[in-house]
């Protein structure tokens, strides 16, 4: 697979407060994955989608897009001439404007294109409308038609999620990932939500003060983190020892199990049970889908999946 984005050495303070935004940041991002960079609010997410699109300059460093540098030492070219779109937070729907103004808004795009991408947004018919008028789905799909009109050569999605109610999420968030898939384009997409970031991503990287600390696919970062930090990040743990600790789903209670505990309390999560288990002084937290469990009752459990170890 090709490298679409190249990435070497990104460096960025922002001098008022000397945050360090990009600490030293080389990545590539292959053709036709989704990329997304997972980190909590204030890691420098944003700061380093806006330098890939040309909004914010970096200090040095170098980024190439499509094997063209558009940002090094001796350039930095305008956003229109990155080959990069932008989906914003919210989607930024002008809301005065038609469906067809807001896709050819600030794009020199012909009517056939127009066409085309009203077509394969499936917007056929809502050209005339407001984006009001529209659901939250069809809204989604304008703010992806206006990114792609331009036919980028990569999709920048700033948290286009965040504060979106939890049942229309999982739905815009499943047609999103269609549209990009059919569509075939890039995508980097950020977020501080590991669900999304989970259920979007073809290969993920962990950023927090301006670092990343490990890329790889989903299945990779949450069994092999590559420090405390990565593993606290994606899920819950329990402590074995100094420098050892297990996920919950890798504790089963069991019959033949030789470590014994005490019930201490069971939660109920839709799906399944985090269950409290007391055992030689110690908390452990265990995932199950036995409903007979009750507080109070003695188990054994068995370790049946990896402990990691930092
Ligand atoms: N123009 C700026 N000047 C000074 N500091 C800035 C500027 N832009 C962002 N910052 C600071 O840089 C840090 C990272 O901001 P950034 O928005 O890139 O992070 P983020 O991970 O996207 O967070 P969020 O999800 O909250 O937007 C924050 O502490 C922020 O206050």
């Amino acid at each position: 697979m090709n490298q679409i984005v190249q990435i070497r050495n990104l460096q960025k303070v922002f001098p008022k407060g000397n945050i360090c935004i990009a600490e030293n940041i080389s990545l590539d991002i292959k053709e036709g994955e989704i990329f997304t960079i997972l980190g909590k609010s204030g890691s420098g997410k944003t700061t380093f989608l806006r330098m890939i699109a040309g909004l914010e300059s970096p200090d040095d460093g170098e980024i190439s897009i499509d094997n063209n540098i558009v940002f090094s030492k001796n350039k930095n070219l305008e956003p229109k001439n990155r080959k990069v779109a932008v989906v914003f937070q919210n989607y930024a729907l002008l809301p005065h404007l038609s469906i067809a103004s807001n896709i050819t808004f600030g794009s020199d795009a012909s009517k056939q294109d127009l066409e085309d991408i009203l077509e394969k947004t499936k917007l056929k018919g809502q050209e005339n409308k407001l984006p009001h008028e529209l659901s939250g789905g069809q809204q989604q799909r304008v703010a992806l038609a206006r990114a792609l009109i331009n036919k980028p050569k990569i999709l920048l999605l700033d948290e286009p999620l965040s504060n979106i109610d939890t049942e229309l999420r999982a739905h815009l968030r499943a047609e999103l990932k269609e549209m990009i898939k059919a569509f075939g384009i890039t995508a980097l997409f950020i977020t501080h939500d590991k669900e999304d970031a989970f259920y979007l991503s073809d290969r993920i990287a962990i950023m927090a003060g301006g670092n990343i600390l490990q890329v790889g696919t989903a299945k990779d970062i949450y069994h092999h983190p590559n420090d405390l930090y990565c593993a606290n990040f994606l899920g819950k743990m329990t402590q074995l020892s100094s420098n050892t600790y297990i996920r919950p789903e890798h504790i089963e209670i069991s019959n033949d199990g030789i470590l014994e505990g005490i019930i201490k309390d069971i939660i109920f999560y839709g799906s399944f049970y985090e269950v409290i288990i007391l055992s030689k002084n110690k908390e452990l937290l265990i995932h199950s889908f036995d409903d007979k469990l009750e507080i109070g009752q003695e188990i054994k459990y068995i370790f049946n999946g990896e402990i990691l170890e930092f």
